[in-house]
């Protein structure tokens, strides 16, 4: 039988540098672990691909997907449907691989109640005008979405308490490394409690 991969989770506040983080990870080249593609029915940004940052949808096909049990998860953000395609996930798990989600937090309890097994990661920014500051030099955003991604992040963080690791995100390579020794320990775990089930079957 193989053994299931592991869900990965990382989520916290817009700004924080999830994606910046995630693509450290995954230029590294060395994990095995696939991403999973959002679909979204935000606006296509300069140099986004679709298939690769996200599955970019009309809001008929986000709602069809909606209906047709499509999604993991899914949540409307600053007026904007994400979700989470389910079936890249159950399969990529299912095949002994891990797979990583980089998903906002509403998002991330949803799969918490469902796929609870997971390993939920939240990403903190060093305080919060340093959150500000990333969303204004990322200069994606207008003021009022500015405003209103961190009157989120507010919110967002009094759910920190739900996961299982919390992983300042000071440097990019401190964040980086601290969530690679998450996963690291987390497959050793695994690996420690199949070993004992295997003793036990053998006695
Ligand atoms: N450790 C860091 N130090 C300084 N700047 C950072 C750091 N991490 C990310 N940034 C910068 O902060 C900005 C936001 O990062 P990023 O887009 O990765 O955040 P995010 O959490 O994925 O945002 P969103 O949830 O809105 O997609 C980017 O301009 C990025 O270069
Ligand atoms: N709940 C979900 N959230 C998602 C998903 N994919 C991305 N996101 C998060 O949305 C916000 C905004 O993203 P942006 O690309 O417009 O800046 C950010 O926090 C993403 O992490 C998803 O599938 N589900």
């Amino acid at each position: 039988m193989t053994e299931k991969g592991l869900l990965i989770v990382l989520s916290g506040p817009s700004g924080v540098g999830k994606g910046t983080v995630r693509q450290a990870i995954f230029s590294q080249g060395e994990q095995e672990f696939m991403y999973s593609i959002s679909a979204t029915t935000r606006k296509q940004r300069e140099g986004e691909v679709d298939g690769i940052d996200y599955f970019f949808k009309s809001r008929e096909e986000f709602e069809r997907m909606i209906e047709k049990n499509e999604l993991l998860e899914y949540t409307e953000y600053v007026g904007n449907y994400y979700g989470t395609p389910i079936d890249y996930v159950k399969k990529t798990l299912e095949a002994g691989n891990d797979i990583f989600l980089e998903i906002e937090v509403q998002g991330a309890m949803q799969v918490k109640e469902r796929m609870p097994e997971g390993i939920f990661i939240f990403l903190t920014p060093p305080d919060m005008m340093e959150l500000e500051a990333r969303i204004i030099n990322r200069g994606t955003d207008a003021s009022p979405v500015i405003r209103e991604r961190m009157e989120k992040a507010v919110e967002e963080l009094n759910l920190i308490r739900y996961y299982d690791y919390a992983v300042e995100n000071d440097t990019v390579d401190n964040a980086v490394n601290k969530v690679l020794a998450i996963i690291k320990s987390e497959h050793l775990k695994v690996s420690r409690i199949l070993d004992t089930k295997l003793r036990t079957e053998k006695e």
